[in-house]
């Protein structure tokens, strides 16, 4: 929902810094992973995809490899794979790129995975006190060609990395409390390294990202071989296997490989650059898929590098699908299969010369908006029905338990954990179902950050606002009167028209998200200076209380309307802040408290210009040279072309608009505010500095 976004400048830096994550764009990446940290990894470099965990089950038998690494690789490969075959099947469309990877750590000739539970954990980590442990991360790209005929050729890029790291002495008593801290449960060696984990590490020799789960830096060196460096030779023949749709036994068959995919050594050897640096790391390409025989091996020319490869072919024929009706969108042909709004399916012929064919990317970011409404509801669903506060308390329910608990059916529940685990918000095991760690830290009604009320207000309020869009559209204004039956006069009023269960409701949401922001927005700037601020509108004082722990010196009072300050002591533990204090008054009418900084989050977007006039001449009125007021609301892009969040917000209609960085400048300029600093923190909400001149 909340997308986090480069700034241009990030994305800058991301194309000279590494040209091959831009030539993915456009692609369909898509991650076979449920790791969180996987995800994040790839998210911060500006690498754009999809998640769609895999169900390979992680029960490849251990002995049958000669070295722990292979394992890693085979069951990254087996991962990929799974959710290479399953998507033009389940999601009908198919990924150029699918990535998967397994993190193992390696102690004693022990292969240890994640711990199944807490005693499990402490085998693992007192196996790993005082020694040197390796941690390897098996790492498969698989690269996928649709080809006319309706076959997808696959060609998979196959690696791992080893990263040694060195455990300090760990006594019980640090044992158990890590243990108990529940940090060890979904990390390979029952440990994180990237959180309360690397308390317990003396030194790491390696790639650090490869140990939290992911090798990022030879993961772009391989992309680099794959579209950069590698030219496409007639003369070379790659062995590739043909495998059916349940693809579970290859025939092999030569064909032409597909240019631009780097070959195997005969080998198997990597001439893949190791670090630079004194690191102890160590690069290694496996050996290629076991059915692809030496002879077919060629050293790629032009180049010292050598990668592994191989090659499959997919039947994907349309005959095959099993409820018999063909639902994929065949862009091989001159058809294009269309489901009409009463379920029949359309013949529509576009010759080549009367249009040329939709592009895939194109074909998958409509299918994305077309579907958006329903992950949306789909989350809301969940959310509603408590399954991640159920989930969080008992992992590793079946579908029927989860029924049970939450009184649903089992079918609608089994397709809503489903639909979950697609949209990465559940992990599924042998058809039980635990939370993510997204789901954990934002979706859980108690998690420090949790979006659960914020979550609900987009269910309750916005979502039958926009049910209402076109009319909305068609008049120019909000149709809250078509979903509540008073007409607002502004949207906090509104909620205070109705009951007092509504009104801590849409105060839940506005603390929901003044917490995620909260310390984006209060750590953006150097406010040393200021000993006193007042919040506008502080709503239950999440914002203010986020100030007053990052500037220990400062003391916050928070000014909102009376029914918002006296309903704001349920939100605890934010009144035991002795720093933070509550004032009832309406700005527009009554005396502003003095300060000398002011603080308006998510305030003036909406307001009638009028209003928003009267406003801020009270707060320069009260404001002497020096006083500061920082403003928090999502900066518009200069030329108003995102970012989305922004611009969907001003489809709810309010009085109000949205507005650029520089426009606010200009308004607050207008009342004597010059812009010192303007921050966009890649949270919720952006930041602007400004000081009374
Ligand atoms: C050593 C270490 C591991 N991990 C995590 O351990 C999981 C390994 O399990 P996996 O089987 O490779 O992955 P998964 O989480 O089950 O996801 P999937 O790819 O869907 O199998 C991954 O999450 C990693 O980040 C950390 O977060 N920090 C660390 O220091």
């Amino acid at each position: 929902m909340f997308n986090s976004r480069l700034t241009l400048s990030d994305e800058k830096a991301t194309m000279v810094l590494n040209p091959v994550i831009s030539k993915l764009a456009g692609k369909l990446v898509v991650l076979a992973s449920a790791s969180p940290r996987r995800l994040e990894i790839l998210r911060n470099v500006g690498l754009r995809f999809e998640v769609v965990p895999s169900w390979f089950k992680e029960t490849l038998d251990k002995s049958l490899f000669k070295a722990p690494h292979e394992y890693a690789v085979e069951t990254a490969k087996q991962k990929a794979l799974e959710v290479a075959r399953r998507m033009p099947i389940k999601h009908l469309k198919t990924p150029d790129i699918v990535i998967g990877a397994d993190t193992i750590v390696t102690v004693d000739g022990m292969i240890l995975e994640k711990p199944v539970d807490k005693h499990d954990a402490y085998r693992m980590l007192s196996s790993l006190s005082g020694k040197e442990h390796s941690v390897y991360t098996g790492v498969a790209i698989v690269v996928c060609h649709e080809k006319e005929n309706e076959e997808v050729d696959y060609q998979l890029i196959q690696f791992y990395e080893e990263t040694k790291v060195k455990f300090a002495d760990l006594s019980e008593d640090m044992l158990w409390e890590y243990i108990n801290s529940g940090e060890p449960m979904d990390k390979a060696g029952g440990y994180g390294i990237q959180a309360l984990g690397g308390m317990l590490v003396e030194y790491v020799h390696g790639d650090f990202l490869n140990v939290v789960g992911f090798p990022l830096n030879h993961f772009c060196k391989q992309l680099s071989l794959i579209y950069n460096h590698c030219t496409s030779s007639s003369d070379q023949k790659s062995e590739s296997v043909h495998l059916s749709l349940n693809g579970t036994h290859p025939t092999s068959v030569l064909s032409q490989p597909t240019p631009n995919i780097p070959t195997q050594s005969s080998h198997g050897s990597s001439s893949i650059p190791k670090p630079s640096s004194a690191s102890s790391s160590q690069t290694h390409l496996t050996h290629c898929s076991p059915s692809a025989s030496p002879g077919h091996k060629v050293k790629r020319k032009g180049s010292d590098s050598e990668v592994s490869q191989s090659s499959w072919t997919l039947v994907n024929s349309l005959s095959k699908h099993t409820d018999g009706r063909e639902a994929k969108l065949r862009d091989s042909e001159n058809t294009l299969p269309l489901i009409s709004s009463s379920g029949q399916l359309i013949e529509h012929d576009v010759t080549e010369h009367e249009d040329s064919e939709p592009r895939k990317e194109d074909l998958r970011r409509i299918g994305e908006l077309i579907d958006g409404f329903k992950a949306s509801k789909a989350l809301f669903t969940a959310a509603r029905l408590r399954v991640f506060d159920l989930l969080h308390r008992m992992p590793g329910l079946d579908a029927a338990q989860v029924a049970q608990e939450v009184k649903a059916s089992v079918k609608g529940t089994e397709c809503l954990l489903e639909a979950c685990v697609s949209l990465g918000l559940l992990k599924s095991k042998e058809r039980t179902y635990e939370n993510t760690d997204l789901a954990t830290s934002l979706l859980r009604s108690d998690a420090c950050f949790s979006l659960h009320g914020y979550i609900q207000h987009c269910d309750d309020t916005l979502w039958p606002l926009f049910s209402h869009l076109e009319s909305a559209v068609e008049e120019g204004h909000s149709q809250r009167e078509k979903v509540v039956s008073n007409k607002p006069k502004d949207m906090l009023k509104d909620a205070f028209h109705n009951s007092q269960e509504a009104k801590l409701r849409f105060m839940n949401a506005m603390h929901c998200v003044a917490k995620v922001a909260g310390k984006s927005v209060a750590t953006a700037f150097d406010l040393s200076r200021y000993k006193t601020a007042c919040d506008l509108g502080g709503c239950t004082g999440a914002m203010a209380c986020e100030f007053t722990k990052a500037h220990p010196g400062m003391s916050v009072t928070v000014f909102d309307l009376p029914a918002v300050a006296e309903l704001s002591e349920r939100f605890h533990p934010l009144h035991s802040n002795n720093r933070v204090s509550f004032v009832a008054g309406d700005f527009f009418q009554d005396e502003l408290p003095k300060a000398d900084l002011y603080i308006l989050a998510r305030i003036l977007h909406d307001l009638t210009d009028e209003k928003l006039h009267i406003l801020l001449s009270k707060i320069a009125d009260v404001c002497k040279p020096g006083c500061g007021l920082l403003l928090s609301e999502i900066f518009l892009d200069e030329d108003r072309s995102g970012p989305s969040r922004g611009l969907l917000q001003a489809l709810s209609m309010s009085e109000g608009k949205q507005r650029s960085a520089t426009e606010y400048s200009v308004l607050l300029k207008s009342h004597g505010f010059i812009t010192a600093q303007i921050r966009h923190t890649d949270n919720l909400l952006d930041a602007m500095f400004c000081i009374k001149a």
